[in-house]
């Protein structure tokens, strides 16, 4: 049996949700907190590198950690009211996007997709059919234009309406939670079980990408007059599919350094550029960010796609064996039972 989003199993979210990897903004830097004790003795003297100098700057950071450990703990109650909300109160302008079809898909996706599902292992020949911008990072189209711009149609409605939005973590001031508006069953779910994991199963056996389970997916926007660009960080996805769906911008590229922890700068970073209809295939734990764009407006689609069976074992985001707290939807992708 399977629920309104799709889901055949009960997911969990680690509970260092409430305590790591808080993004504090100003500083561009990210944070655990569990006690004031401990956090003076692991940030004060970065952040008074960073700028944070007096009593006042600091107790403004510490307000503003307990503020987000607050939205934190309400997020999941209040992100199903949002969802119920949206379900009864919008109507969307394209309803046949929140369904996937073949046909909004590029030709060329289609047939990288048949070469794997006909394949037990990988074999150089799907190298041809792909690019590698960067380490295990590959590009290729993934949906037809025209699918891309009423995709943004359908967004830009939904983003003028009165409908509540949720917005996808700390990172992003102004995308889209795609599970409360419905995306999810029928368009990421499929996009994910039957086109991404053949691929993600051939290039990513090693982190998971043959037994992938859930995924979170959003869209993340960019503006002149809103948030131009994205910090250095990894995902909390095993691996991420991000496909440039528009509108018309300069700039804005990627650039990945290495994998975990190593601090930017002591690592050489690739450039790699965001091309409409095209999507990039990237480890979850390689570190990226984004450049600022320096026109137009730039709409991403972002997949963080989980397998249970890798993060089980160790959680991503606070690098210990995950304790498990029960949530609605897909959670954070963990399960009790592997
Ligand atoms: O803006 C982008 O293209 C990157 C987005 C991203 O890395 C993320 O949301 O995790
Ligand atoms: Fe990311």
């Amino acid at each position: 049996m399977t629920n309104e989003e799709g889901e055949t199993s009960q997911f969990y979210i680690c509970d260092c949700f409430t305590t790591d990897n808080i993004f504090l903004n100003d500083y561009k830097l990210h944070v655990s907190f569990v006690t004031e004790q401990q956090f003076r003795l692991d940030y004060e003297t970065i952040l008074r590198r960073s700028g944070c100098v007096t009593e006042q700057q600091f107790e403004d950071v510490l307000n503003k950690i307990s503020q987000e450990v607050d939205r934190r703990k309400h997020l999941r109650e209040t992100s199903v009211q949002r969802a119920a909300t949206i379900k009864e109160q919008y109507q969307p302008l394209h309803p046949h996007v929140y369904n996937l079809q073949e046909s909004y898909l590029a030709p060329k996706f289609k047939e990288i997709v048949d070469y794997c599902r006909s394949r037990n292992t990988r074999e150089e020949g799907l190298l041809d059919l792909l690019v590698e911008e960067a380490a295990r990072v590959y590009r290729f189209p993934v949906f037809e234009k025209r699918f891309c711009e009423e995709l943004l149609e359908e967004l830009e409605h939904f983003e003028q309406s009165s409908a509540p939005k949720g917005r996808p973590n700390t990172m992003n001031r102004y995308g889209i939670l795609l599970n409360e508006i419905g995306f999810d069953k029928n368009f990421i779910t499929p996009l994910r079980e039957q086109y991404l994991h053949p691929l993600t199963s051939l290039l990513y056996p090693d982190c998971g990408g043959h037994c992938l389970d859930s995924h979170k997916a959003f869209v993340v926007k960019y503006d002149l007059n809103e948030d131009l660009d994205l910090s250095y960080h990894y995902d909390n996805a095993e691996v991420t599919l991000n496909v440039a769906l528009g509108k018309d911008f300069t700039e804005g590229n990627l650039y990945f350094g290495d994998m975990r922890q190593v601090p930017l700068g002591m690592t050489e970073c690739s450039e790699v550029e965001h091309r409409v209809s095209e999507g990039l295939l990237h480890r979850g734990q390689h570190m990226h960010g984004a450049l600022p764009i320096s026109s137009g407006q730039r709409w991403n689609l972002i997949i963080w796609m989980r397998a249970s069976q890798e993060r089980n074992k160790l959680c991503p985001m606070c690098n210990r064996k995950p304790t498990l707290v029960k949530e609605d939807g897909f959670a954070d992708g963990f399960t009790k039972s592997c």
